[in-house]
């Protein structure tokens, strides 16, 4: 079966990534892509359509999945689109507060929703392993740093939040230290967490572990967008088919 694929954001980084992607993936095709703002552009000879037109793309076109790297506003807005075309919805965009999410889960009530805020298969080996580390070192000193590009909007990054959420799933944490900055002690118990921002950095998570007079630094390093971008199509073409309901990348990788 073809999956059919319709794309928002289509202009920002990853829509283009994720046209070129449909295109590489031999079961797939675009059927629409959309900006809030086309110029009569096309991307991967795709035309960029209007994303004033979704609701009667959605109908017309018939997409298997939307894939969409956008905004958390956004996503939310394209979701509720997707539900009411009973059209599966799969988003990587990150910066989502609880009533985005809110929102997410109540699509996914009509619709196959699937979040990831990393699409990465090495950071899904990532999330998968450094729980583990944490209970294997006790008491150890636990720091994050995330690096990306000068143009990332949200911080802490998405996969970085997630990691966090494995990390005091696992060990005894006390809170969230995000930067220092003047006579700040490191308190036991604490998570440094840092964001770096920078040039065209595609994406960097590293967990630092110390203690003992020794270290353990788990380092995930995304070298280029595309992989992102594979990752993603790969659920929506897992998500087809899916009964209503939230889903994970892991769901994907599972099988
Ligand atoms: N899960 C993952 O693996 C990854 C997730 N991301 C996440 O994806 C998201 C997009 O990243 P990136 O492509 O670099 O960002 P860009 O800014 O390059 O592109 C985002 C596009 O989304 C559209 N957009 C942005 N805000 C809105 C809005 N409020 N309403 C409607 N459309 C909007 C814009 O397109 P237009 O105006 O043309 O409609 C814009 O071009 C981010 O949240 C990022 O963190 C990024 C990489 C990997
Ligand atoms: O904005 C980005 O670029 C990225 N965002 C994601 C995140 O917030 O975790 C994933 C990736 O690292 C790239």
């Amino acid at each position: 079966m073809t999956v059919r694929v319709g794309v928002t954001g289509a202009t920002g980084r990853m829509g283009r990534e994720v046209i070129a992607a449909v295109d590489d993936h031999a079961d797939c095709e675009v059927v629409f892509a959309v900006s809030r703002s086309p110029d009569g552009e096309t991307v991967d000879g795709v035309e960029i359509e209007s994303a004033d037109e979704i609701d009667s793309l959605l109908v017309e076109r018939e997409p298997t999945a939307v894939i969409d790297f956008t905004g958390p506003e956004s996503a939310v807005e394209y979701a509720a689109a997707c539900a009411g075309a009973d059209v599966a919805f799969v988003t990587g965009t990150t910066g989502f507060d609880d009533a985005h999410l809110e929102a997410l889960e109540e699509a996914s009530e009509e619709i196959a929703v699937l979040h990831a805020p990393n699409f990465a298969r090495g950071v899904q080996a990532l999330l998968n392993v450094v729980g583990e580390a944490v209970q294997n070192l006790p008491g150890y000193d636990v720091e994050l740093v995330e690096t990306h590009h000068n143009a990332k909007r949200d911080a802490p990054s998405g996969t970085a939040n997630r990691l966090l959420t494995e990390i005091e799933a696992n060990g005894e944490f006390t809170e969230r230290t995000h930067g220092r900055e003047g006579e700040q002690p490191r308190e036991a118990g604490e998570i440094g967490v840092h964001a770096l921002r920078g040039g065209n950095i595609t994406g960097e998570h590293e967990v630092l572990l110390a203690g003992n007079h020794e270290e353990l630094r788990l380092t995930h390093r995304a070298e280029d967008r595309g992989v992102f971008a594979a990752g993603a199509v790969d659920a929506a073409a897992w998500i087809a088919g899916q009964k209503a309901g939230w889903y994970d990348f892991a769901d994907v990788i599972a099988e």
